[in-house]
């Protein structure tokens, strides 16, 4: 007899991006797996509709009231729900059904409605760094209080999360984030100062969208990402 296994439902806040369209990739490998609940952007209304009519989700929010329409109308006639606005975003999260809420907004747009999501004790897959990097203490005090499970989904730290796992017994004597260095690593002073955006938006290793590039060619990127391990690092431990 075959056990059968509830699919999770998945709300992916910025499902447009760079994360959002590979994690969408990821929902459409796994069918028995997920089922996407919600799907969100903020102008691209265009890949939003197209990704609505794939994965025909509960609800779709657009964060440009001015694209609504265009949304609606697109979408009229099959059973999504259509919603614009940054509040409706940040409310989309706190759906009953939704089990996962992916985090993939770039920027401090992000950190209402990841709040919102862990108050209503979804668990969280967290790409938005920049929610850490402005209010880690009260994610990891608010994920204590509802908890709600938070996993890093930025490469470094889901990795060395994986490394962790079972091992929180262990002292830890240091963690080492490597950095690619960016397109301008091996550049001198004077070369630097000469640098386009162009040139900034070629990141050697990754295809990302376009601040996490640019903040990555100028290290900017790895400062952050002491301070999301560090988060990281206090939460496990408390929990
Ligand atoms: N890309 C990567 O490989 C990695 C990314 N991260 C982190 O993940 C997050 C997402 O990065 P990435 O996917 O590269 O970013 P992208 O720029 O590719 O995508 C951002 C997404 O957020 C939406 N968005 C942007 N601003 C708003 C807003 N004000 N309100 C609502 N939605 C908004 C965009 O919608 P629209 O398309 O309509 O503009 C888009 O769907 C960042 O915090 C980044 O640092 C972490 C590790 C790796
Ligand atoms: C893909 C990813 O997770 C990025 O954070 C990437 O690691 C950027 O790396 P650098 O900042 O080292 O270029």
């Amino acid at each position: 007899m075959t056990k059968e296994i509830k699919k999770k439902q998945i709300a992916i806040l910025g499902s447009t991006g760079s994360i959002g369209s590979q994690a969408l990739q990821v929902v459409a490998e796994h069918p028995d797996l997920y089922e996407v609940y919600a799907l969100t952007a903020n102008n691209s209304v265009e890949q939003l509709i197209q990704q609505a009519r794939q994965f025909m989700p509960e609800a779709v929010v657009i964060a440009n009231e001015n694209k609504y329409e265009e949304l609606k109308q697109a979408l009229a006639g099959l059973p999504i729900k259509v919603y614009a606005g940054v509040e409706a975003l940040c409310q989309v999260v706190e759906s009953g059904p939704i089990d996962i809420v992916l985090s993939a907004m770039v920027g401090y747009a992000g950190l209402k409605p990841t709040i919102n999501a862990i108050k209503a004790r979804k668990q969280i897959a967290l790409a938005n760094k920049e929610t850490l990097v402005v209010a880690g203490e009260l994610i990891n005090s608010l994920a204590n209080t509802y908890k709600a499970p938070i996993l890093p989904v930025d490469s470094e730290h889901s990795a060395i999360f994986q490394c962790l796992a079972g091992e929180f017994d262990n002292p830890i004597e240091k963690i080492i984030l490597t950095a690619s260095g960016g397109p301008f690593r091996t550049c001198s002073l004077e070369q630097l100062s000469l640098v386009k955006k162009e040139q900034a938006l070629k990141h050697p290793n990754w295809e990302m969208g376009a601040k996490i590039t640019i903040d990555s060619a100028s290290m900017m990127n790895k400062g952050f990402e002491v301070i999301e391990a560090k988060c990281f690092l206090v939460y496990a431990r408390t929990r």
